[in-house]
């Protein structure tokens, strides 16, 4: 049996493959991946995603444009070209990425899936043992589908499979609420598909501020059709055109009644876990919370027992409450740093998360909602602007109804304590509000202490914190 020793073993090529900085060079490195190399924002995530929500913005085009006197027609969509333009760029990378890794004197690549024989010790698939001083858990997460019959049909995919199907569906059943469903719902719709989007609640995006949840669920049952109250059941093979059929419960008790609604493709959306148990993390004797997460301490260093397991970090959606990938490239600095100086390590939990879904109209936010402000320090204390774009000059040049920006401050002081924002461009315009919560400008200061470019939309973020009251001012 083979045994490989390094200096360092990182499990998942995602934002682990970030950590072989210089420092290495002269040391050795393995560097597992059981999958496609690269791991998931690369090949099936946040990149290949945005790179279809784009064109679909685009084929949305005529909409707006009637709005503002102009007559537009999207004639076509050619769904492998856009297909393939993603996929050859994005899987060259992923090549080019592996190659470059393999090239390294210094880097091992072992091809194959990874998990704890022992505290500072793996096992690969094959049996090949690796030994190592240091060991960094960077192993991401997986879809999570629901436990129904037939949810392996051929036609039945997650966001890992929906972006190579051959053809466009012209009917597709869009499964679950959140990050993933809303923004492929918008993406298919974009591009012309009939979207069905079945949800078990009555809003979607539970987890954003109320304000912007209810909004963003009016928006998108007016571009689509939204399934509310829906508990999927089964789904099976259609026996007519439609090559799908879900079967789903609605209703409670003596009201519960089974609707079957035919499609297509069926995307399943219903959330991911992290792959701690992949690792083998809780045979190891690692921390994990209730949902799946290894444990970690501010430092990113693996707890057992709640104590830090000496050399073993992790990063990523394997230990994040975030699974976000700045936050994986934010963790990954942080262990990079501590891995290179463990006498002097760096917290990871210091900043503000902010993050966007991608959807039509886009959603961003960072910090707290109103209602978990007002828990944090009383709904007396809060104040609240809701600025919506077409009450500023680009907002009037775009004839905008339905943007909106939301900053949430403590009255006391104007620190801003959350935005939430819906809308064109929400993502781009609600950075200066992350700016100022991460540097702890107040939102008058961050406002006024700075020039606006007249009259562009980000007047939206400039009024929206100017509106917020601050006591004294
Ligand atoms: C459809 C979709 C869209 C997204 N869009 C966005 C977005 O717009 N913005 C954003 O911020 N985030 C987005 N995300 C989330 C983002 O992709 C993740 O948070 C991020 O990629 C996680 O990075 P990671 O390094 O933790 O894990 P990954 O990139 O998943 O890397 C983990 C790697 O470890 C490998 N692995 C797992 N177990 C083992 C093992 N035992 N042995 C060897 N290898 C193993 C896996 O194969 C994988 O390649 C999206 C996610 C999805 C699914
Ligand atoms: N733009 C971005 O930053 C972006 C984009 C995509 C994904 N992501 C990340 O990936 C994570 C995973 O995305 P996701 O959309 O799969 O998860 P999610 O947690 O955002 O949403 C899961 C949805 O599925 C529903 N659900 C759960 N079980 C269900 C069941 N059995 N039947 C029906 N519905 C069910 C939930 O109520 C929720 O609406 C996100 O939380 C996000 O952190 C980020």
């Amino acid at each position: 049996m083979r045994t490989l020793t390094a200096d360092l073993a990182i499990i998942g090529s995602g934002s682990g493959n970030s950590l072989i900085t210089p420092y290495w060079d002269d040391k050795r490195v393995v560097l597992a991946e059981s999958g496609v190399f690269g791991g998931t924002c690369l090949n099936v995530g946040c990149i290949p995603t945005k790179m279809f929500v784009r064109p679909a913005a685009l084929a949305r085009g005529p909409e707006e444009a009637a709005r503002l006197g102009v007559s537009q027609v999207t004639t076509a969509v050619d769904w492998p070209g856009i297909r393939d333009r993603v996929f050859s760029r994005i899987d060259a990378i992923s090549e080019a990425g592996e190659r470059y890794r393999e090239e390294l004197g210094h880097v091992e690549l072992v091809s194959q899936r990874v998990r704890f024989d022992a505290p500072g010790s793996l096992i690969a698939e094959d049996g090949t043992r690796i030994e190592a001083d240091r060991i960094v858990i960077a192993a991401g997460s997986r879809a999570v589908l629901p436990d129904v019959p037939g949810i392996d049909l051929p036609g039945v995919h997650t966001s890992d499979t929906v972006m190579r199907i051959p053809e466009p569906p012209e009917r597709v059943l869009v499964i679950g609420g959140g990050y993933i469903a809303c923004e492929f719902a918008g993406v298919f719709s974009g591009l012309g598909s009939e979207v069905l989007q079945a949800v078990r609640t009555d809003r979607l995006l539970r987890s954003a501020d109320d304000d912007i949840a209810e909004r963003f669920t009016v928006e998108a049952a007016r571009q689509w059709e939204l399934l509310r109250g829906r508990r999927l059941q089964r789904i099976s093979a259609g026996e007519g055109v439609r090559g799908l059929v879900a079967e789903f419960a609605t209703g409670e008790g003596s009201e519960e009644r089974t609707e079957r609604v035919a499609a297509d493709v069926v995307l399943v959306a219903t959330g991911r876990r992290p792959n701690s148990d992949l690792v083998g993390a809780a045979e190891a004797g690692l921390d994990l919370h209730d949902d799946g997460r290894i444990a970690v301490d501010e430092y990113q260093r693996v707890l057992s027992a709640g104590a830090p397991v000496p050399g073993v970090y992790a990063l990523g959606d394997v230990c994040s409450p975030w699974q976000l990938k700045h936050v994986a490239n934010h963790e990954a600095r942080i262990v990079a740093h501590n891995l290179e100086h463990p006498d002097e390590p760096r917290s990871s939990r210091l900043l503000p998360v902010p993050s966007a879904v991608f959807t039509s109209p886009e959603i961003a936010q960072a910090g707290l909602t109103e209602s978990q402000a007002a828990e944090r320090v009383g709904a007396e204390h809060l104040s609240v602007k809701l600025q919506d774009y077409g009450d500023t000059a680009y907002g009037w040049a775009m004839e905008d109804t339905t943007g909106v920006f939301k900053v949430i401050a403590d009255r006391r002081d104007g620190t801003i304590l959350g935005v939430h924002a819906m809308g064109y461009q929400a993502s781009n315009l609600i950075q200066p509000a992350i700016m100022a919560m991460s540097f702890g400008l107040d939102a008058h200061t961050a406002a006024r202490g700075q020039y606006w470019i007249h009259p562009a939309l980000m007047e939206v973020t400039e009024n929206a914190m100017l509106g917020v009251e601050i006591d004294g001012r």
